[in-house]
Parts: structure tokens; C-alpha cells; sequence
């Protein structure tokens, strides 16, 4: 499915996040490099300032992320998108030291999660920042009620407790009724489900999605994806998603984050990326986007006359989607005043709309955000690097999964990526990096029953 054809809800779809609260995640400056002495590659601005394949060439390492900085705020779904290769897994994993960084820092509700220790960093896995996998792994022999319980029988949860508290997120992601049933006497959506359950069923402050729909057939996948939207809507947890597809991330996001060789090249809403898009790789990879259906009347409009200011005739709220403002200016046969919080901020008429489906470029009136007109600022820009070296080893050179094309059913948004770039050949379960008991702890988090589950991907 291209993102062409694709219906993009974005506005509206989910609780604003909460800006001005602290973050829960802080990231500010992260390296991840693979390979021989990883750590003066950040160390060394000549060598971090090097392409991917010179610095292959140069030094024999991969950098997967690079310099990146940003923070997820509380209640937001913030979605990692890139195509494959571009460092989405990696940087995701660095968030639990999944995958040791190289350098750089990393905080949860500010705490630094590179200087814990490993009861510590257990305690962030199961208990704070759960990870849910395209393969859950999940238990043959238990029932789905058992899967779900899992993590809570890792915590220590009672029998009783933890079967009372599984059924109930089970019916939450919409099982009720299979909870006696054995995985394999359910559907593929239904089993995402169970995964989905078993991560929510530890109550973690974030849930990261590592492409946990990308096996999954277009139609069940839209469930999948509407249901984290409902789930979000209805407990503004907070969500990282990685995915590759675009239109799952317009719909999904609340901030989307685009990387590319590693590094965050945009960093904006769905409206800014698509409405203003920070160089020409984003403007290219957006290019097909239906307008409309993710830029707002925000900006679409114009600046109202005084009469229009008290005009009656049909309103639309600032969040309107343009595609939802053509069909009410259409079916009013007038202009639309856009009300916000009752005030007049500005007019939307049939040419104002058409410009936007036309990719012209607006008239902004004064209280458009300044972020769609100035791309700079949606740009990462992420300062000086701290040269911290890390354990590096040679678990951190087992590769994180084999992944050639991340197996969506729309991929068009992968289609000619460079799906090999460094990517070792050798297939293989992800490491779980230096002090990390990934099986048990993604286990725990509600991912996985069955130790070292693949790294979300596959092969193809
Ligand atoms: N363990 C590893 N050792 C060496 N290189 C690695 C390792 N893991 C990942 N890489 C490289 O780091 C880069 C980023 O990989 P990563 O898996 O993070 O990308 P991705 O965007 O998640 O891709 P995909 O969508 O295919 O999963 C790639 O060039 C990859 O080959």
C-alpha cells in the first residue's frame, strides 16, 4: 500500500502530550558505534564526521546512531521512523541499554540510565519501559491468561492478583473470552494482542514498540495500529514506536522522529514533517503523503476580515484536517470561519484548501506556528559530542537481528533502501549487550516468554 492510497488520521487521534512536563526520556548526544575500538569514533571529530562507507573503510566500524539528541515527552506516542538500516532498532534499544551506547546520555524522569547498575537496569526493564517485539515469543504451553500473567509472576505478583490483573487487560485489548486458549489456536493479529496484553499487564510508564506490526497482514495491522490509538487515547501512556512506514507513523505519531545513516534528519509533528519538510530527503519521502489528510486548517487559513471575525456560517476547529474542512466548505457552499476556544483565528475557503491539496505554499497568517514555516527549527540540532567509551566487547558486535526488508505488506516505504548497508551477514538473536539479561527482562516487560527473542525483524 503506498502512502499514496493510504487514509493518514492524524489530527486529533490521540491526547496531546504534555510539553511543558519533564521528559521522561532525555537523550542528548547518543553515539552507538559498532565495531573495532567504537569509542573514538565520537572522540574524534575527523572520524565522526565521516560518511558511512569511509568510516567502514577508515576503521572497519558501523555508525548506527549518531549524535542524536531529542526527548520523549510524557503521554506522547513519539514514533523512530527511517528506513531499514538507518539506526531506528539500535537507537530505540540504547534507551534500556539493550544495545550499550558509545557515547552520550541518557535519562529516564532524570535519572542517568547509563550509570545503573544491573538490578537497576532490570528494575527500568520490567518495571518502566517495557518493549513489545513483532514476535512475542510467546509461551506454547500456557494459556492466554498465563502469557499475560507472566511478567507479573516475574515481579512476584501472587497467583490470585496476577490472574485478576491479566484478565483484565486482556479484555482491554479486546481477548476476553480466549483466555483459556493456547497460542497456537489463535490468529497472528491475536497473538500481537496477547504480546500487546502481556506488556501493558506490568503497568510501565513507557511501552517501546519495536515494528511490532511489520509481519502482520494490511487489514489486521489497521486493527492493531487502531487499537493503539484507543489504548493511547484512552491511558495517555507513553509510547515509542519504531516503524518504517510512513503512514503508520503519520498515524500513530504524535512527534515522529525521521532518521537517516543514523542520524535524526527531521524531528517534528506529522503536520510539520509533511508540511514543512527539513531538506529534500524528507521532502521526497513525503512526497506522497495526501496532503490533506495530515496538514490541518491551521495551515490552510487566512488571516479573517473583521467582518468575517463575526460572521455566522460554518466553523471548524484549528485541528480540522483540510480533507474535513473541503468536504464542510463544499457542503456549506461558504467559507469556514476556524473558532478556537470561540475566537475568530482565521478563514479557510475553497482556494485556500485547494493550495494546500496543491502543495502551494499558504498564506500563514500570524498565529500559524512558527514551526511550519521555519524548517530549521523541526531540524535536530544536536551540539558537541561527549566522548564516553563504553564496554564495547564482543557481544556488541553480534548482529541485533537479521533484518534485509522489514517485512511489512506496504512497503513502499522501504523499497529501494539499502537494506544491506553493514548489515553482517549472519542471521542470529540480538545481544543483549554489556550487563543486560534481555531474555528475562523483555520476557518480563511483556514481550517475550522464551529467552532472546529475534530483534523484531526477519529476514526475507
Ligand atoms: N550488532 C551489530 N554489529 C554491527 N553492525 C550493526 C549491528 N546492529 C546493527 N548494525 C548496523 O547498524 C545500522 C543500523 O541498524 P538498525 O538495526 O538499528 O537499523 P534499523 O533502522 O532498525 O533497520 P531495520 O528497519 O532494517 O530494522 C545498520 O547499518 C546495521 O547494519
Amino acid at each position: 500500500m503506498s502512502a499514496a492510497t493510504a487514509a493518514v488520521p492524524a489530527a486529533g487521534s490521540a491526547p496531546a502530550s504534555d510539553a511543558g512536563a519533564p521528559p521522561v526520556f532525555s537523550v542528548e548526544g547518543l553515539w552507538k558505534v559498532f565495531g573495532p575500538r567504537a569509542d573514538r569514533v565520537p572522540a574524534d571529530p575527523a572520524l565522526a564526521a565521516l560518511d558511512a562507507a569511509e568510516l567502514r573503510a577508515r576503521t572497519g566500524c558501523t555508525a548506527a546512531v549518531r549524535d542524536v539528541s531529542f526527548d520523549v515527552r510524557k503521554g506522547e506516542v513519539f514514533v523512530v521512523m527511517g528506513l531499514s538500516g538507518s539506526g531506528k532498532s539500535t537507537l530505540v534499544r540504547c534507551l534500556t541499554r539493550l544495545i550499550e551506547p558509545t557515547a552520550g546520555r541518557i535519562a529516564i524522569d532524570g535519572e542517568d540510565v547509563r550509570a545503573m547498575d544491573g538490578t537497576r537496569l532490570r528494575e527500568l526493564r520490567r518495571h518502566r519501559a517495557a518493549m513489545v517485539f513483532q514476535h512475542f515469543g510467546l509461551l506454547p504451553h500456557r494459556t492466554v491468561l498465563d502469557n499475560v500473567a507472566y511478567g507479573l509472576e516475574i515481579q512476584g505478583m501472587g497467583r490470585a492478583a496476577r490472574r485478576e490483573r491479566a484478565a483484565e487487560v486482556v479484555a482491554k485489548v479486546g481477548l476476553a473470552g480466549m483466555e483459556q486458549r493456547r497460542p497456537a489456536q489463535l490468529s497472528g493479529g491475536q497473538r500481537q494482542r496477547v504480546g500487546l496484553a502481556r506488556a501493558l499487564a506490568v503497568d510501565p510508564e513507557v511501552l517501546l514498540f519495536d515494528e511490532p506490526f511489520s509481519a502482520l497482514d494490511p487489514l489486521i495491522r489497521r486493527d492493531m495500529q487502531d487499537e493503539v490509538v484507543r489504548l493511547h487515547r484512552e491511558e495517555g501512556r507513553t509510547m515509542v514506536f519504531i516503524t518504517h512506514d510512513l503512514q503508520e507513523a503519520l498515524k500513530l505519531g504524535d512527534r515522529i522522529a525521521l532518521m537517516r545513516d543514523g542520524r535524526v534528519v527531521q524531528l517534528g509533528t506529522p503536520e510539520e514533517i509533511v508540511g514543512a519538510p527539513a531538506d529534500d530527503y524528507v521532502r521526497a519521502f513525503v512526497q506522497d503523503v495526501p496532503r490533506e489528510q495530515v496538514l490541518t486548517v491551521r495551515t490552510a487559513m487566512r488571516p479573517a476580515s473583521p467582518a468575517e471575525r463575526t460572521a455566522t456560517g460554518p466553523t471548524v476547529t484549528p485541528d480540522t484536517t483540510v480533507s474535513q474542512a473541503i468536504t464542510t466548505v463544499s457542503r456549506e457552499g461558504a467559507p469556514a470561519r476556524v473558532l478556537d476556544a470561540g475566537a475568530c483565528v482565521g478563514v479557510v475557503d475553497a482556494e485556500t484548501l485547494l493550495n494546500v491539496v496543491a502543495g502551494h505554499p499558504a498564506t500563514a497568517p500570524a498565529d500559524t506556528p512558527a514551526a511550519l514555516s521555519a524548517d530549521v527549527s523541526a531540524v535536530e540540532d544536536v551540539g558537541g559530542n561527549s566522548a564516553v567509551s563504553d564496554a564495547g566487547g564482543p557481544a556488541d558486535e553480534v548482529p541485533a537481528g537479521p533484518t534485509a526488508v522489514a517485512g511489512g505488506a506496504d512497503g513502499s516505504a522501504v523499497r529501494g533502501a539499502d537494506v544491506s548497508a553493514g548489515r553482517p551477514a549472519a542471521g542470529g538473536d540480538a545481544p543483549a549487550g554489556p550487563g543486560a539479561d534481555a531474555s528475562a527482562d523483555e520476557a518480563a516487560g511483556g514481550s517475550s516468554g522464551v529467552p532472546a527473542p529475534p530483534a523484531g525483524k526477519e529476514s526475507v
